[in-house]
């Protein structure tokens, strides 16, 4: 039986990795979402998780382990947010204890983990996890989406999309452009155009000097999906300039592009300038909140609407096929899987 929650009321939640969107995730918990309480955090960082406690003033326990938190009887539904390498243990770990659990993009880092968590869910019966794929939740991709599917711009011929970072950390490398930033593209455009990628071509552009060394900065990956859809997808993470994703769907009809956030303009010695947002927290700010406080909410009721671990499989299996092009050189063909029943009946990724 999965834990039943206290009154249905507050959702007590333990959040394992308090670093920047753990922190992140605490913070929009414990002063801006209803119906939740932040019971326990833990970090393998513990000055880290004991930091979180003091700076959001959270009634909450540090706990020695992620495993720990997992297994303590007053956490109902537990955030993963540590690094992505640790995923797949912690969730699974999750589902042995029955408990709700968002965890951070990626759902796990290899093909053989993901399959593992699938069939661990399967087996369990229910869904378990929802994957942190948040751009599903941002109105301005849902206006897209709702375009595409009202055939606004008739049939959808290719997308010219465009991630860009800042800058990477010191350590990034180019296997990371993929696993931890186009993975997003990998998951939305499915979503988007409920179709899958047969094919991938990792291109190299020219380096950028500002990039750390060793970094191939920037890349194209060049995708095709199986009704022949072509989309190509700027990947900058040292632009220098700020956050900045784009995405532009061209149909037969029409263009439809993804805005970027409002931002304040300035007029300044004789003259006018728009800000642009420097990171991802807060280019999708209302989104994160919207996914967390959905997660919550559904959690409160007992079933889980969000991003799947089939999604999460997806994107991370694609990954590995853009890893082996980047690797090659060369075009590399995706075989279709098969989305099982279970991930059918409460998943529609249309
Ligand atoms: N949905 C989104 O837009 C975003 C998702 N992410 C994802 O969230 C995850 C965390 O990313 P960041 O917060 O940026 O990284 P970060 O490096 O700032 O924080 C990761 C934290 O995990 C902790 N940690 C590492 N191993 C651990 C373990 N075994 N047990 C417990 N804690 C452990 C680290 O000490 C650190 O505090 C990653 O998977 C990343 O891809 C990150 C940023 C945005
Ligand atoms: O997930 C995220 C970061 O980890 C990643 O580094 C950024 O490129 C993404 O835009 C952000 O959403």
């Amino acid at each position: 039986m999965i834990k039943q929650i206290s009154g249905n009321k507050t959702l007590k939640i333990g959040i394992i990795g308090t670093g920047a969107i753990g922190q992140d995730h605490i913070k929009r918990c414990a002063n801006f979402l209803s119906g939740v309480e932040v019971v326990a955090v833990s970090d393998i960082d513990k000055k880290s998780a004991q930091n979180a406690i003091s700076t959001y003033g959270l009634d909450a326990k540090a706990y020695e382990s992620g495993n720990d938190l997992i297994q303590a009887k007053e956490v109902d539904a537990i955030i993963i947010a540590s690094s992505g390498k640790t995923h797949a243990e912690y969730i699974l770990s999750g589902i042995e204890a029955k408990k709700f659990i968002f965890c951070e993009k990626p759902l796990a880092t290899t093909i053989e983990e993901c399959q593992a968590i699938i069939e661990a869910e399967q087996t369990y019966g229910k869904r378990l996890v929802q994957v942190g794929f948040m751009r599903s939740y941002d109105r301005r991709y849902q206006e897209l989406k709702k375009i595409i599917q009202d055939k606004k711009l008739g049939q959808i011929l290719m997308i010219h999309a465009a991630h860009r970072n800042q800058e990477s950390p010191e350590n990034f490398t180019s296997e990371m452009v993929i696993t931890d930033t186009l993975i997003h593209e990998l998951d939305i455009f499915r979503w988007l155009l409920n179709d899958e990628f047969v094919t991938v071509s990792m291109i190299p552009i020219r380096k950028t000097s500002k990039a750390p060394k060793g970094l191939q900065d920037p890349q194209f990956a060049l995708l095709e999906t199986q009704s022949g859809i072509r989309i190509n997808v700027e990947l900058f993470v040292n632009c220098q300039y700020g956050y900045d994703i784009k995405c532009e769907i061209v149909g037969e009809e029409g263009v439809a592009s993804l805005p970027a956030p409002a931002a304040v303009s300035i007029c300044q010695h004789e003259k006018r300038y728009d800000q642009i947002l420097a990171n991802w927290q807060d280019w999708f700010l209302e989104a994160y909140n919207i996914e967390i406080q959905e997660f919550i909410n559904e959690c409160l009721v007992g079933k889980l609407q969000g991003p799947d671990a089939w999604r999460g499989y997806m994107a991370t299996y694609v990954a590995e096929f853009c890893i082996e092009s980047q690797k090659k050189g060369q075009e590399i063909a995706i075989p279709v899987l098969k989305c099982p029943d279970f991930y059918r009946s409460d998943n529609k990724i249309e």
